[in-house]
């Protein structure tokens, strides 16, 4: 019997005790650390004496910055210490329970720089026949290295945020001139982020993943096709990326997702060393994606090329350190079926096959006032569930010039 009454604090649901993710709220006592149980968190200040000096300083704060820098083995010690914390029969001096639906959710840490990786080839097949009709859908490069860009850190927020429809360049197939105005197709692409910390290294061998890298988030990579599809050659994606990208508030331990690991359908034949695991890191996360209500597709993150071991490895083989507060993506996750594509542009084919929300309304792309929301669960220790934070977010109309 645990102190904490809460019904969904059990392993049969998604924040039972297998999970207990980090993530920071809102309270009349400023933004506080918390771990989530069940429908409730408990701040981690109120229970400096069941922490000791070191982890409480870690964590007493208003931000998860010093966590990360702390690395690995804090990392470890604070989630058993908290293990026993939940599972106490009586409740610790000074423990709170915070209803999580009473409390806004803040954005946990200091993002330092966000790449986005483009790692399930079910996405870039499809994306490449719907943007590149005449070449091949992958271009040479894709099956040797995990191909990625680099974002704007600026621009990342938690979800709840509400994300202004972009204006921008874009120019339609025929016209002589782009024109500039509101994205007319707007899309949302269901991604993993990877929420690194520890000393600032290079060279992060696959092996050493779990050193650098906390926990996972949802990450929902907002997109303005048009903007997307009349910047990018030859450099990539730049303003049709950047004026927003969504994550969960709630950051899931690795150790929480140990039982879903599972090895990616990536080939390692003829990959680079440096490429190469010795132990899966793919991860069995079961995608959801809503829109206004209206599930639209399940992407498996099972089905990924690259693992987010092979994408740290990669990231920092050149000598470029992994810093506290860098957040990695892993793509839209993309499954074989129709059913589990990871954004709207494959969903609609391009724009050309609408989908069909609940209340009888289309949609090819966004419209104002639509919202996403992204979920996920993966399997637990003896059978349960582990929840990931949502990330859900609401469109506003375009800014007037
Ligand atoms: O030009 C392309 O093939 C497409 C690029 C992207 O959309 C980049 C991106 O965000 C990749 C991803 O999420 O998988
Ligand atoms: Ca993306
Ligand atoms: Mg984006």
């Amino acid at each position: 019997m645990s102190w904490i009454e809460d019904p969904e604090f059990t392993p049969d649901h998604p924040f039972g005790p297998q999970t207990l993710p980090y993530g920071v709220l809102g309270t009349a006592a400023g933004p506080t650390v918390a771990v989530r149980v069940g429908r409730h968190a408990i701040p981690l200040r109120g229970i400096a004496d069941e922490l000791g000096p070191r982890l409480s300083e870690l964590v007493g704060g208003s931000s998860l910055d010093p966590l990360l820098a702390a690395g690995r083995p804090a990392w470890r010690e604070l989630r058993e210490r908290l293990l026993e914390v939940v599972h106490a029969e009586r409740a610790p001096a000074g423990a709170e329970l915070l209803r999580t639906d009473w409390h806004t959710q803040l954005l946990p840490f200091t993002v330092s720089d966000f790449a986005d990786f483009y790692s399930s080839k079910h996405h870039a097949e499809n994306v490449g026949r719907i943007f590149r009709r005449e070449a091949e859908p992958l271009l040479s490069n894709w099956t040797h290295l995990p191909v990625a860009y680099h974002g704007r850190s600026g621009t990342v927020c938690v979800s709840g945020t509400d994300v202004t429809r972009p204006n921008g360049q874009r120019r339609v197939s025929g016209d002589p001139k782009p024109v500039f105005g509101p994205t007319r197709r707007l899309d949302f692409e269901a991604e993993v982020g990877f929420v690194c910390g520890g000393e600032p290294t290079d060279r992060v061998g696959t092996e050493d993943f779990a050193e650098h890298v906390l926990g996972a988030v949802l990450v929902n990579d907002w997109s303005a096709r048009d903007i997307q599809a009349w910047e990018y050659q030859p450099l990539g994606p730049f303003l049709a990326k950047s004026f927003a990208t969504s994550i969960s508030g709630w950051i899931t331990p690795l150790e929480a997702l140990e039982h879903a690991r599972v090895p990616t359908t990536g080939d390692t034949d003829g990959v680079q060393d440096y490429l190469v695991e010795q132990q899966p890191w793919g991860l069995d996360l079961r995608l959801e994606v809503r829109c206004n209500d209206t599930l639209l597709s399940g992407p498996p993150f099972a089905e990924m090329h690259w693992s987010p071991a092979q994408q740290l490895a990669h990231m920092t083989v050149n000598g470029s350190p992994v810093r506290p507060g860098d957040l990695f993506a892993s793509g839209t996750v993309s499954g074989p079926n129709p059913d589990q594509r990871g954004c709207l542009l494959e969903l609609t084919w391009g724009g050309s096959e609408p989908v069909t929300l609940e209340d009888g309304e289309q949609r090819t792309f966004l419209q104002d006032g639509d919202r996403v929301l992204l979920s996920a669960t993966a399997p637990g220790e003896h059978g349960s569930v582990v929840g990931l934070g949502n990330v859900a977010g609401t469109i506003l109309p375009a800014v007037r010039r």
